[in-house]
């Protein structure tokens, strides 16, 4: 059967439940935020008028994201219906049709493009766009054929804090470029603790993630570790380049140690408690870590 011809026989949720879970919310709400700190990080001016801009920029990325989430479930719903964490996503039950998913997913790319086109600047709409082909069009497919797929995916998943910065200063500064890095190497512990306890439900859906390899014991965990590690020296790029100050050094070493200790507990030992715990650290860090970039610049008085 396939997904066009499913009918939903489950309790009715109203309109917005299927579509905040297709939307991915809170993923969403941190794509929003990645976004509007490039912003604010490339114009550092507190104005009312100016945040207004981090914050429509935002918006826009935020549509395209939400373009991407929906794409991708369409393109996954019969795989995502093998899988216990996804199979009832409201592709799967068909309590959402694929033809309503792309029409909503179609009209959002558009005009999040057009917006960042028409409102910033061909530079930021350029990179939103091809962030949305990599997520869905390499990055999709690619989980069925290497393990290779979360480096690729990590691409977009750090990609928006860039766009948000580009959007604001019309091009790519060098810490447009560290945020980028920042965010790309926080996802391997957050992934690899995700991956891990989904292992099962992964390989059957035939994804190839790090632990579903065949001999793969321990090696979800040494990533973790090694990303871990690497995010102190990335982190600490924006101070050494003179665009932070103390407040976020000892902040950023802090938050590093704190992602470090759960992500050498899971090399020790991949076991549950450590990979929810690696998980719950992972999602505090990051919006922890965004707090202090937001934060140091008013500090500084620049
Ligand atoms: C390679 C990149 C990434 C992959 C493969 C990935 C995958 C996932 C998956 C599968 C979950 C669901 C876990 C569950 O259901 O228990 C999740 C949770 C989450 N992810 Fe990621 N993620 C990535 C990057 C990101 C990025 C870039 C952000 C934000 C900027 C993010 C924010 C979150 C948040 C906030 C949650 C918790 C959401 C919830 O509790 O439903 N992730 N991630
Ligand atoms: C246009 C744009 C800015 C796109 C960014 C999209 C985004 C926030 C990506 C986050 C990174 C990522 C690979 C998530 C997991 O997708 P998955 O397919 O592995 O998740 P699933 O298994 O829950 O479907």
């Amino acid at each position: 059967m396939t997904s066009t011809s499913r009918i939903y026989t489950g309790e009715p949720r109203g309109l917005v439940a299927p579509w905040a879970e297709l939307l991915r919310v809170r993923v969403a709400v941190m794509v929003f935020l990645t976004g509007a700190l490039g912003g604010w990080l490339a114009t550092r001016d507190p104005s009312l008028g100016n945040l207004a801009r981090c914050a429509e920029a935002a918006f826009y990325i935020l549509l395209v994201t939400g373009s991407a989430s929906i794409l991708n479930q369409v393109i996954e719903r019969d795989l995502d219906g093998l899988m216990e964490r996804t199979k009832n996503r409201p592709l799967v039950t068909g309590e959402v049709s694929v033809l309503a998913a792309v029409v909503v997913a179609s009209v959002m790319g558009v005009l999040g493009t057009a917006g960042l086109a028409l409102s910033f600047n061909l530079l930021s709409a350029v990179l939103i766009l091809a962030t949305l082909l990599v997520y869905v069009a390499i990055y999709t497919p690619l989980k069925r054929v290497s393990t290779l797929n979360t480096v690729i995916g990590a691409v977009p998943g750090a990609a928006p804090v860039l766009i948000g910065y580009a959007a604001l200063a019309g091009e790519i500064g060098p810490l447009g470029w560290a945020l980028f890095a920042t965010i790309f190497a926080w996802q391997f512990p957050h992934f690899m603790a995700i991956a891990w306890m989904y292992r099962k439900d992964y390989a059957l859906a035939g994804h190839k993630m790090v632990p579903t390899e065949p001999g793969s014991e321990g090696a979800a965990g040494r990533y973790a570790l090694l990303y871990s590690l690497s995010i102190v020296p990335v982190t600490l790029m924006p101070a050494l380049s003179g665009l932070a100050g103390p407040t976020y050094v000892i902040g950023a070493l802090v938050l590093g140690i704190m992602y470090i200790i759960p992500s050498y507990q899971f090399s020790r030992e991949e076991n549950l408690p450590n990979a929810k715990r690696l998980l719950l650290v992972s999602i505090i860090y990051l919006p922890a870590l965004m707090a202090l970039l937001f934060i140091d610049p008013v500090l500084r008085g620049v």
